[in-house]
């Protein structure tokens, strides 16, 4: 069975509070996904791989440490998704980025895909696939069974709220992938939102409601 982190981080925390008031405006809550992402990553990435290195500073040699591990990249499910990947750029700036498209259809609630580039590579890759919210987990259970059709074998998923229903599901379909979670909420409404959870989480980052 996977793992399930959900970060405790006190910064962490703090910003996803701000983004779940409802007068958080589009700016405001751009901006603070990317902040989150970029924190949770940092969290995520604990037990990378090191290996040494011979270096020189301006007084002398000494063995440091580098990344040893495969090359990572970065898949956000479109469109909320999009939002985390410049947080998560900053922090491993040599990953690559694909990009899944799937909506939610309103009334059956399954993920409907409508857009799937990757890079070329990315059966060598470890991927980082990034929603800000995991519901009914329908998206993201979809999202990564598209990256293991493609060779993808190290995934981990990472979201900024949860409902429990969507993490059992995912755990359930997926039990080798790691879940990040940023704050685990509650249960989901009768419209299949997380409650308390922040509304529509594509339409706040990109102002379409
Ligand atoms: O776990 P699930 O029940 O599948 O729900 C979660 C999905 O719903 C939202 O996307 P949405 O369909 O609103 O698309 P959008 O990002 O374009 O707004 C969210 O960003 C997830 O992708
Ligand atoms: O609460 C929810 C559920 C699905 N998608 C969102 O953006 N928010
Ligand atoms: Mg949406």
């Amino acid at each position: 069975m996977s793992n399930v982190y959900v970060m405790d981080h006190p910064l962490i925390q703090h910003k996803i509070s701000y983004i779940r008031r409802e007068d958080t405006g589009s700016k405001d809550f751009r901006q603070m996904i990317g902040e989150v992402a970029a924190l949770m990553c940092y969290e995520a990435t604990r037990d990378l791989k090191l290996q040494d290195v011979k270096i020189k500073t301006p007084i002398c040699e000494m063995i440091g440490k580098e990344l040893s591990g495969k090359k990572m990249a970065v898949v956000p499910i479109l469109r909320a998704g999009i939002g985390m990947v410049d947080g998560i750029l900053n922090m491993i700036p040599a990953a690559k980025v694909g990009h899944i498209g799937l909506y939610r259809d309103p009334e059956t609630f399954e993920p409907v895909e409508y857009y799937c580039k990757l890079p070329a590579d990315c059966g060598e890759r470890d991927v980082f696939v990034v929603d800000p919210m995991l519901a009914t987990g329908g998206s993201c259970v979809a999202a990564i069974q598209m990256l293991k059709d493609k060779g993808v074998k190290n995934i981990r998923f990472m979201c900024i709220i949860a409902a429990p229903e969507g993490v059992e599901r995912l755990q359930k379909e997926h039990p080798d992938v790691d879940v990040y979670v940023g704050a685990l909420d509650e249960y989901l409404n009768e419209h299949k939102y997380i409650v308390p959870g922040l509304g529509d989480a594509g339409d706040r980052i990109f102002g379409t409601k």
